[in-house]
């Protein structure tokens, strides 16, 4: 059995991550941690996300900021849930030692560290760790997933984004001097557990925000090797993404050309399912599946893909624990499907 500790276990993607161990055959969980000073320290797991209430009696445990590298020496596998600033901050304690690091955070996705500094909001000092960081789109980068040991497991909507263009992209489908438009619309789980006015219950109503600005941008760039305008969208509803993508394709290419790429690069990946209508949010939440659909206009050269992700289980902790059952050289779906 791989142990595994999770870090920031009483949030949204901690607690869903924390399931998901939980009904690992091959993983076992070692310690839940919240921060030092978190009003939840000391309280049983299944108290503080009553949906897990039937779970084992499990603590979470205040964790003392020196003594993560022994949590690091002490199991397999650490799962970072957690604010940029805390992974950031912790990683050097935490990095080569016994334990895989996966980091739900966008805290070493972006190779090129000035960009990363004027979307964040902060530098990453860890030059040398951000090299060692593999970009965690499972279905993407399985073979360096596999050698990692620090997998910066990617953001929500840059999972649906990548995984609706990158087949065209790396098949040379794409006209590149076109950016592809991103519009996606995000459940408010997304924004994290923590109170705050924008997603109140009496605030929320269908808005674009970050637009032309969100740390996504650069993330969705970086891997696509493409400009893109991505505007996200807060949704009235608790779970899931849907990315509708507008692209051109080079003229010439035809709605066959599209299909193969999408089949050629999917038809052996279990996760992602290509379905015969544009995807609904409700066909994947609670499910670790990514949905695709697309059209094709052969006349104009546009085509337009529709993605769908639960953000909390393909969008965080189903695709981190993909990744973990990569670097654990187990099935990429065990723990995750029936
Ligand atoms: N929600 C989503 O859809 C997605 C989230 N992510 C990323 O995953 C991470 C977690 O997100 P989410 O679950 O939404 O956030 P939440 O705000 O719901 O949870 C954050 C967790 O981190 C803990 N925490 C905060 N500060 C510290 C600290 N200094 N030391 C240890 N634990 C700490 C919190 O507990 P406490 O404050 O009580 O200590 C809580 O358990 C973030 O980096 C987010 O960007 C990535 C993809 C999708
Ligand atoms: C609805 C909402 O607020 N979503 C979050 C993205 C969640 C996510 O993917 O998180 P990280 O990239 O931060 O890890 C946002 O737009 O900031």
């Amino acid at each position: 059995m791989f142990k595994v500790s999770i870090i920031g276990a009483s949030g949204y993607a901690g607690a869903q991550l924390t399931a998901l161990v939980h009904q690992h055959p091959a993983m076992q969980i070692a310690d839940l941690y919240v921060s030092a000073d978190s009003a939840d320290a000391h309280k049983l797991f299944s108290a503080v996300s009553g949906q897990y209430a039937h779970l084992a009696a499990r603590p979470l445990t205040p964790l003392v900021l020196n003594e993560c590298a022994k949590v690091a020496e002490s199991v397999d596998a650490v799962f970072l849930c957690t604010p940029h600033e805390f992974s950031h901050d912790v990683m050097p304690q935490l990095i080569n030692k016994r334990a895989k690091i996966f980091d739900l955070s966008g805290a070493f996705r972006l190779p090129d560290l000035d960009t990363f500094a004027a979307f964040y909001g902060f530098a990453n000092q860890h030059a040398s760790i951000q090299q060692q960081a593999v970009y965690g789109l499972a279905e993407w980068f399985a073979d360096d997933i596999a050698n990692a040991s620090l997998v910066a497991v990617p953001g929500c909507y840059p999972t649906a984004s990548l995984t609706g263009l990158l087949p065209l992209q790396r098949t040379g489908l794409l006209d590149t001097t076109f950016r592809p438009v991103i519009n996606a619309v995000s459940g408010v789980t997304g924004a994290g557990r923590k109170a705050s006015l924008t997603t109140s219950f009496c605030e929320v109503s269908l808005q674009a925000y970050g637009v032309l600005s969100h740390r996504h941008t650069p993330e969705i760039e970086s891997y696509l090797d493409q400009q893109v305008i991505f505007t996200p969208h807060l949704g009235n509803f608790k779970r899931g993404i849907l990315a509708t993508i507008t692209a051109k394709v080079k003229p010439g290419v035809t709605a066959n050309d599209v299909e193969q790429a999408f089949i050629q690069h999917y038809h052996h990946q279990p996760l992602v399912r290509l379905t015969s209508a544009f995807p609904k949010v409700d066909d994947v939440v609670n499910t670790p599946f990514v949905d695709v659909h697309w059209q094709v206009d052969e006349q104009s050269h546009y085509v337009v893909i529709g993605c769908a992700i639960d953000n909390l289980l393909k969008g965080a902790a189903s695709q981190a624990m993909q990744c973990a059952n990569l670097a654990f050289n187990l099935p990429p779906t065990q723990g995750l499907l029936p």
